[in-house]
């Protein structure tokens, strides 16, 4: 397996950055662009495992599609909500974005579906909107167990309707649900049962809808209602820097009291990660947004925080990996849903962390990290990118810190190392 040796960097970083589309509007915008009439093209787009997974998907769903990643752009030509294929064998490797949107996407075709992904993706869930379309008269069939991937959806249509669904390990399958909702038989009325996990995600997937010409009314925190017979429209379209991916090099700043600016972020931004610059604020960092970029400045000495992230769960791994540095200890709440992700993180971050000879203590939905002097080791990744992104972070400030399997990255940031050894040459 192949390895990256981090360098500590002995001086504050001073750099400016740029990084790549977000993956989870990036992976919104091929869906609904699939489903509007005509040509829509998609700028600053995502090119990684990810959102090759979901272009591909939809290739084989007979909608076509043009990528040009030498100039970050997607051309989908949407169908208007007809999927042309009557048969296809989907694959979504690890994403769980392509999972759920894709799943929700062939129901409205006519035909049979089979869907697959690698054998992590094989046991996240999928049951709680499986079982919404089979109680709308969709046949799922299951090859292992019933709730997981391989299974063959035979889309007819979305029955639509009043609908209550589960959201407490994932939002994405109320988030797949929403997107599809237009093109119902009937108006949709989705209630959520208990509680919503990572609520940002769906707010995005609302304000996405809204910019495709697609209303939806929330009534409340868990009642959301789409009239049936709205139509996405085809538009040329410009994707944000991914805030998630950004927050490795904003905390690269914060560890070292250096500076590093991220082209082209707006704190106006759709991603709920763009509140890493508030966790980072109130760990004593300072943030600044200019005309063009987000700056962040990190303190001589940061700071402890106790802090509830289940909205900003992708960032648990990025704290995390910064923790020990700070003077006082760091407690991550409420993120019991990031044990579903690429790997089991609470388990993956802690085990890591314990490597590194860092005091932390596991709680069912969190972890809490004391500050600790650390001893070098070799980083387990789990096939996680932002376990590789995250301690990569952590290697700039210790020496002998290296990377296992640093190529996982790919799955939503392909060339995150070359950008991040660009960033300490500044
Ligand atoms: O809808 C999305 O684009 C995402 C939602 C979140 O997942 P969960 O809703 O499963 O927490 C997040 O972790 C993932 O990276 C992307
Ligand atoms: C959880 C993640 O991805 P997904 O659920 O889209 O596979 C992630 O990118 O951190």
């Amino acid at each position: 397996m192949d390895t990256i040796a981090i360098p500590t960097l002995n001086r504050p970083v001073d750099a400016t950055v740029e990084i790549p589309g977000s993956k989870s509007i990036t992976n919104r915008a091929l869906l609904v662009a699939a489903l509007a009439q005509g040509d829509s093209i998609l700028e600053n787009a995502l090119f990684s495992e990810d959102s090759k997974y979901f272009a591909k998907c939809l290739e084989n769903l007979g909608i076509p599609i043009s990528l040009n990643p030498d100039l970050a752009q997607m051309q989908v030509s949407g169908k208007g909500g007809e999927i042309p294929a009557t048969q296809a064998d989907l694959f979504v490797g690890l994403a769980g974005t392509a999972a759920r949107f894709i799943s929700a996407l062939v129901v409205l075709g006519n035909g049979e579906y089979r869907l697959d992904g690698v054998p992590r993706m094989r046991e996240r869930p999928m049951g709680d909107m499986l079982t919404v379309f089979q109680t709308g008269g969709t046949t799922v069939n299951f090859e292992g167990n019933a709730g997981y991937m391989p299974y063959t959806i035979y889309g007819q249509q979305f029955a639509g309707g009043h609908i209550r669904i589960k959201a407490n390990q994932t939002s994405q399958q109320l988030s797949a649900l929403l997107m599809i909702a237009p093109y119902a038989q009937q108006d949709t009325i989705i209630e959520i049962e208990g509680t919503l996990v990572s609520q940002s995600y769906v707010k995005m997937t609302c304000r996405l809808m809204a910019d495709f010409g697609v209303e939806v009314n929330q009534i409340g925190d868990n009642q959301f209602h789409i009239k049936a017979g709205q139509r996405y429209q085809a538009k040329h379209y410009t994707i944000e820097p991914d805030a998630s991916n950004a927050s490795y090099f904003f905390a690269a700043a914060a560890v070292t009291g250096g500076r590093v600016r991220v082209k082209y972020l707006t704190k106006q931004s759709y991603q709920g990660d763009i509140l890493w610059l508030n966790v980072l604020e109130q760990m004593g960092c300072q943030v600044r947004e200019a005309d063009g970029y987000i700056e962040v400045t990190g303190p001589e000495q940061l700071q402890g925080i106790d802090i509830d992230m289940n909205d900003i769960s992708d960032l648990v791994q990025t704290l995390g990996a910064i923790a020990p540095f700070a003077s006082s200890p760091v407690t991550i709440r409420n993120v019991e849903h990031i044990r579903y992700k690429e790997t089991e993180r609470i388990h993956a971050v802690v085990t890591e962390l314990r490597r590194l000879g860092v005091k932390v203590e596991e709680f069912p939905d969190g972890l809490k990290v004391e500050p600790s002097l650390i001893t070098p080791a070799a980083i387990e990744t789990y096939h996680d990118h932002r376990m590789a992104m995250a301690f990569a972070v952590t290697g700039l400030k210790v020496p002998g810190i290296v990377i296992k399997d640093p190529g996982c990255t790919a799955k939503t940031f392909p060339d995150y190392f070359t950008r991040f050894f660009k960033m300490i040459e500044q």
